[in-house]
């Protein structure tokens, strides 16, 4: 029997409780105890666990957020805050962590099994940034708020004839709007992995309002541009009144979407198969439409690429 102990950490994602909810049924089916380890690794230096029992994780699997709570915690990433972690696990008697988070987390998570703990990583992300994965959970819950906030703000952009700046999360990933200007059939999109080009946007604005088109949608991945500057500039050589949306933390929140709650379980269940047989690090991936192992340094190793296809098909039916 292993004392299981399950920690949510960085940004939180739609499908997080599914996953706490797999792992700690999954764990008491297979004769383990489950123990929370709350807000973070913050909660490991800080000891703030509690056991998790069955009923702990009941009516979860629909809920936003986590119900262990996370942090961004600076004290993890120097040795002093990890010794007081190690300390803790000890005693409580936890041989084995599982870290649901980002790669930020599980950076956290290696640290531990440098220092003999057994580890295992959930990719939980609405960024989907992971290179090793083709989805992490919560990126197609996100996704999904995106493409209905598009779908409202075309109503109104097509009544005033406007155009209309949104920008999404995602950081140093386009994939959110990527796949939301897909699913929400934007004009343009913005994102890290591609070269900006103004002229690109104003041409397909201008060409769009020369055949009567009354609405011009533009997703911008946050922190690229200031979006105002940016309407400014489109106003200025298009004549076309352009507004901003800023959506921030509305795409974080919220229910999971099926897929999501769908692969937390899978994932959440097949972490803990995966920690009974394996030891040292180990993440679970969501690889060519089915849950797999992954050593977890070499995980972190793989780079995330961007689908030129997917924005090649954007460009071409957004003409
Ligand atoms: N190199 C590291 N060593 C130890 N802990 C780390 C390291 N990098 C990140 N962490 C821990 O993981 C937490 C979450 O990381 P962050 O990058 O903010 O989020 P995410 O996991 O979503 O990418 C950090 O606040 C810190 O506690
Ligand atoms: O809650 P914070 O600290 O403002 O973080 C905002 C960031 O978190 C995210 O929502 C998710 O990022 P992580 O999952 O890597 O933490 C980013 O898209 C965004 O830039």
């Amino acid at each position: 029997m292993s004392r299981i102990g399950i920690l949510t950490s960085g940004g939180d994602s739609p499908g997080m409780n599914a996953a706490i909810r797999s792992i700690v049924r999954t764990a008491i089916y297979c004769g383990h105890e489950a123990l929370g380890i709350y807000s973070g690794y913050q909660g490991l230096v800080d000891d703030e666990i509690r056991v998790l029992g069955l009923s702990s994780v009941a009516d979860i699997i629909h809920r936003g957020g986590t119900i262990l709570g996370t942090s961004r915690c600076p004290a993890f990433e120097k040795e002093e805050g990890r010794k007081k972690a190690l300390k803790v696990l000890d005693y409580h008697g936890i041989d084995k962590v599982i870290v649901l988070g980002g790669d930020g987390s599980f950076k956290g998570a290696l640290a531990l099994a440098g220092e003999g703990v057994d580890v295992l990583g959930i990719p939980c992300t609405i960024d989907n940034d992971l290179g090793y994965t083709d989805y992490t959970i919560g990126f197609f819950t996100a996704v999904e708020t995106i493409t209905e906030a598009i779908g409202r703000i075309r109503d109104t952009s097509s009544s005033h004839e406007r155009g209309h700046i949104i920008e999404v999360m995602g950081r140093t990933c386009g994939d959110l709007a990527l796949y939301a200007g897909i699913s929400g059939g934007a004009e343009s999109i913005l994102v890290p992995e591609e070269e900006f080009s103004l002229d690109r946007i104003v041409q397909k604005i201008l060409r769009g309002k020369n055949r009567g088109k009354r609405h011009h949608i533009i997703l911008l991945t946050e922190g690229l541009k200031d979006p105002y500057k940016l309407a400014n500039e489109i106003q200025n050589q298009t004549d076309v009144e352009t507004k901003v949306t800023i959506l921030g933390y509305v795409q974080r929140g919220g229910s999971p979407n099926i897929s999501d709650r769908i692969m937390a379980t899978n994932l959440g269940a097949q972490g803990v198969l995966a920690l009974e047989k394996g030891r040292g690090a180990l993440a679970m991936g969501f690889k060519n439409n089915r849950a797999q192992v992954f050593n977890l340094e070499e995980a972190l190793e793989v780079k995330k690429t961007f689908s030129k296809t997917l924005y090649q098909e954007l460009e071409m039916v957004s003409i």
